[in-house]
C-alpha cells in the first residue's frame, strides 16, 4: 500500500454506520470534507460537523445513495457484513475510494485503509501497518506525539525562511545547508517547543548568523 496526502476540500464522504467506528471515521474526514453519516441508530459520540441521516438502507438502497450522491470516498462501518459488501460493490461501480472498517489484512487492490494520525498544523504524520495491526498504529502514534511537538511551529520557520533566502537571492546549494541545520538544531526545538510561536525569533536568530557581517556569511 502507498500512502498519499489527499486533499478532501469540497468533496464529499459518505459513512454507512453510526457506531464508534463510524464516529471516529466521521470526525476526522469532517475536518474537511462534507461529511453525510447513514445510519438507522447514532452512537451517543462527536460526528464532528458531519450530517445525520436516520435510515437503514438495504443493499439496493446503499446503491442508490452512493448513485444520487456521488461521493469521492465511502467508509462502510456498519456491523452488518452484507451491507458493507454492498457499499463496498456500489463504491467500486461508481470509482470511489472505498474504505472498509471491518476488514484487516490483505485488502482488496484499489482500497484505503485510515491510518493513526498525529497531527501539528502544517506537519501531519500517519502510522498504518497495512491493514494488519491496527493496534500497533495507535501505539506508535502515541509515541510520536511528543517527538513531533513543536514541529508545526518548525514548518513555519523553515517555510518563511526559504521564502527569505530565495528572496535575497542565496543559491540554492547553501539554502539547503542552512534549512537542514534550522530543522536538526536542537536549540531551535526547543525554543519553539518552549514558547511556540516563538518563530519569529528563530527566524531572525538564523538571518543574525548567516548574515552578521552585512555580507552573505559564506
Ligand atoms: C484495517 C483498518 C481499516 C480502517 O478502519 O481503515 C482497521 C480495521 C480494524 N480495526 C479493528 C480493531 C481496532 N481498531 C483500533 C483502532 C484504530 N483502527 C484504525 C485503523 C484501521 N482499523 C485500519 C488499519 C490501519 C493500519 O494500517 O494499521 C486507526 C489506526 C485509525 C482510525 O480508525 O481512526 C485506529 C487508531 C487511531 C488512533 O488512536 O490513533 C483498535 C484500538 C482501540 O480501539 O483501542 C482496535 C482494537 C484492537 C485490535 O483489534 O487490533 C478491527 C477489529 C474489529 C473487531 O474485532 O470487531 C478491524 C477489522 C478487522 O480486524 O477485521
Ligand atoms: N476500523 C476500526 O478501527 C474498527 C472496526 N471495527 C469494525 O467496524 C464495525 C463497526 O464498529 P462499531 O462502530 O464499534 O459497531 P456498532 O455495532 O457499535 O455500530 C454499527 C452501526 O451500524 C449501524 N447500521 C446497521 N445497519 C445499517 C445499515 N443498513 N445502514 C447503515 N448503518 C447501519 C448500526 O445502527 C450502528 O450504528 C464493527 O462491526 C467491526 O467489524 C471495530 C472496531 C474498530
Amino acid at each position: 500500500m502507498i500512502p498519499l496526502v489527499h486533499d478532501f476540500t469540497d468533496a464529499r464522504v459518505l459513512v454507512f454506520g453510526g457506531g464508534p467506528v463510524g464516529a471516529r471515521k466521521a470526525r476526522r474526514f469532517a475536518r474537511e470534507a462534507d461529511v453525510i453519516v447513514l445510519s438507522p441508530a447514532f452512537a451517543d459520540r462527536d460526528f464532528g460537523d458531519a450530517s445525520l441521516v436516520r435510515v437503514a438502507p438495504d443493499s439496493e438502497e446503499v446503491t442508490e445513495w452512493i448513485d444520487r450522491l456521488e461521493p469521492a470516498l465511502v467508509v462502510a462501518a456498519t456491523d452488518d457484513e452484507a451491507i458493507n459488501d454492498a457499499v463496498e460493490t456500489a463504491a467500486r461501480e461508481q470509482h470511489c475510494l472505498v474504505n472498509r472498517a471491518d476488514r484487516s489484512g490483505s485488502r482488496d487492490p484499489g482500497s484505503v485503509v485510515v491510518p493513526a494520525t498525529v497531527r501539528d498544523d502544517p506537519v501531519v504524520v500517519s502510522i498504518s501497518t497495512g491493514g494488519q495491526a491496527p493496534a500497533l498504529s495507535k501505539h506508535l502514534r502515541r509515541e510520536l506525539e511528543d517527538t513531533l511537538e513543536g514541529a508545526g511551529a518548525m514548518a513555519s520557520v523553515c517555510s518563511e525562511l526559504r521564502a527569505e533566502l530565495a528572496e535575497r537571492g542565496v543559491d540554492p546549494e547553501r539554502r539547503r545547508a542552512i534549512l537542514a541545520d534550522v530543522a536538526s538544531s536542537p536549540d531551535h526545538w526547543t525554543a519553539l517547543r518552549i514558547a511556540t510561536p516563538k518563530t519569529s525569533q528563530v527566524i531572525e536568530d538564523v538571518l543574525g548568523d548567516q548574515f552578521a557581517t552585512g555580507g552573505d556569511g559564506a
